[in-house]
């Protein structure tokens, strides 16, 4: 089983919320597989718990419950109106109503008992512990690893990657192997199905959209938009999109003939013209100019397809480092790097592999991703995103965005995200974000919807 990093079981957690399956529902089977590897383990009948306040805590008073044909002891670190989840306060509230053995700790003194029992659980921490751990919990943590009796560890041996944690006998952690986890572990599953890893939720935009409150500016992305000529509208969409998106600075580099109408379309954007009607060759110096002050390129929106532009992009793409690269671009011989964003025609024509209308396979795409070294983010009912080794799902969205300029404002999302995550972090949040703002304006707007009107709704689907 792959490891999985706590960031990234939050966002597995957050999207199961999402997804309807609710914390108190994997708290409980959480706590139920713990009690069943408890009761395997002890060898008497007295346990006790020794509970922290957040959900590795309620993880161990569900389990308390589970165990209550033997002898439990709770020893929860501090008072219980300072338990800190509203799941873990309500196992606890339960246990209160049913008169379990609870104490509340408040000095080390009071856990010097805990050498009488037949096995210790360990749920003092999980992956919630920040920083280093001092005062109570520290001495907690010294009176388990001194009791001399068995250890069972909840989740994560508690204080794991600080300067003290405990050592235990073994840990059982829940859904998948958590990184670094010394000694045995066990693994046992709470109810997430493997659709609840596979599509896109919220959790996945927590994991590129945050931002250090005393960052500067230019440090939360700076797009570069390569795009326009036949069509004046893509690019301004993908800039625009990449500003909501919340990058910091937008500029567009466009054919002489549109810059004018892009500056004119917002005072928002900063717009480069470029010397004739399409990208050529001769731009190139202008744009080299351009590439060390953005950290993202987003390439080919409304760029037609003069063959000087062909030109053009094939020696500026490997030139470009992150690059989010759409339709016009997206033809064969053209290099491709980064993140592209094709639907199903353009990945056909861009991979030139024989697939049936409708059926581009996991299979499939993730080969090419992987051949190619490439992010691919295929739009269409259900977008599929892979960088070769893993593929996700994102199914927001709806009928309404097969309006013009909706992927334009797909790949200039993901141009602001990419500036700041890794490729395929950057695809799947982009393609969720872009289809929930899409959604919010389906609800205003129905079949008369926009992409400006996708734009307008996406700092609405950021505070999801
Ligand atoms: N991820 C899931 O799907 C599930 C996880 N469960 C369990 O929940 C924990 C993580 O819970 P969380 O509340 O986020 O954090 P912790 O319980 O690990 O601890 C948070 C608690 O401790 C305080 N704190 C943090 N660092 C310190 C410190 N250095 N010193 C003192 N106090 C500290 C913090 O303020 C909080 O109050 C996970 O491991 C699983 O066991 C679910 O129950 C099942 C689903
Ligand atoms: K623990």
């Amino acid at each position: 089983m792959i490891p999985i990093s706590p960031d990234e079981m939050r966002a597995v957690d957050a999207n199961c919320t999402y997804f309807g399956l609710l914390p108190i529902q994997l708290m409980e089977n959480a706590g139920s597989a713990l009690a069943s590897e408890a009761r395997r383990r002890a060898r008497g009948k007295k346990i006790a718990v020794v509970a922290g306040r957040g959900n590795n805590g309620g993880d161990a008073l569900v389990a308390a419950r589970h165990l209550a044909d033997l002898e439990v002891t709770v020893f929860l670190l501090g008072r219980s109106r300072e338990i800190a989840t509203q799941e873990a306060r309500q196992n606890w509230e339960i246990l209160e109503h049913l008169n379990f053995d609870l104490r509340e700790v408040r000095c080390s003194e009071e856990l010097e008992p805990l050498s009488r029992y037949d096995l210790i659980l360990d749920a003092i921490f999980g992956t919630g512990v920040r920083g280093p751990v001092r005062g109570l919990e520290a001495e907690a943590i010294d009176a388990i690893n001194s009791s001399g009796r068995p250890v069972l560890s909840v989740d994560v041996p508690s204080g794991l990657g600080t300067e003290k944690a405990v050592e235990p006998d073994a840990t059982v952690t829940f859904h998948r192997p958590k990184v670094a986890i010394p000694g045995e572990v066990v693994v046992a599953g709470i109810g997430i199905p493997p659709a609840a890893e596979f599509y896109v939720g919220p959790g996945d935009l927590g994991l590129v959209a945050r931002r250090a409150s005393e960052s500067h500016k230019g440090e939360n992305g700076r797009v570069l938009v390569i795009g326009g000529g036949p069509y004046s509208g893509a690019p301004a969409l993908a800039a625009m999109a990449a500003l909501r998106a919340g990058a910091d600075l937008a500029t567009v580099a466009a054919p002489r003939n549109v810059a004018g109408i892009i500056a004119g379309l917002s005072p928002n954007l900063i717009v480069r013209p470029l010397s004739d009607d399409h990208l050529s060759p001769g731009d190139l110096d202008l744009i080299r100019e351009l590439l060390p002050r953005h950290d993202v390129v987003v390439v080919g929106m409304g760029l037609g397809r003069h063959p000087e532009t062909r030109e053009a992009l094939a020696e500026l793409i490997p030139e470009c480092g992150k690059a989010v690269i759409d339709a016009d671009a997206l033809l064969p011989g053209i290099p491709l790097q980064g993140i592209i964003t094709p639907h199903e025609s353009e990945f056909r024509r861009v991979s030139t592999i024989r697939v049936p209308p409708g059926r581009v396979e996991k299979e499939t795409l993730m080969s090419f991703a992987r051949d190619m070294t490439l992010t691919v983010l295929l739009k269409g009912k259900v977008d599929l995103i892979t960088d070769g080794s893993v593929v996700r799902g994102n199914a927001t969205g709806n009928a309404g965005m097969t309006v013009g300029g909706t992927g334009d404002v797909l790949a200039g999302i993901a141009g602001a995200f990419y500036s700041k995550a890794p490729p395929l972090r950057a695809a799947v949040a982009a393609a969720f974000v872009n289809g929930t703002a899409g959604d919010l304006a389906f609800v205003e707007k129905g079949y008369s919807l926009l992409a400006t009107d996708v734009i307008e709704k996406i700092p609405a689907a950021m505070r999801l």
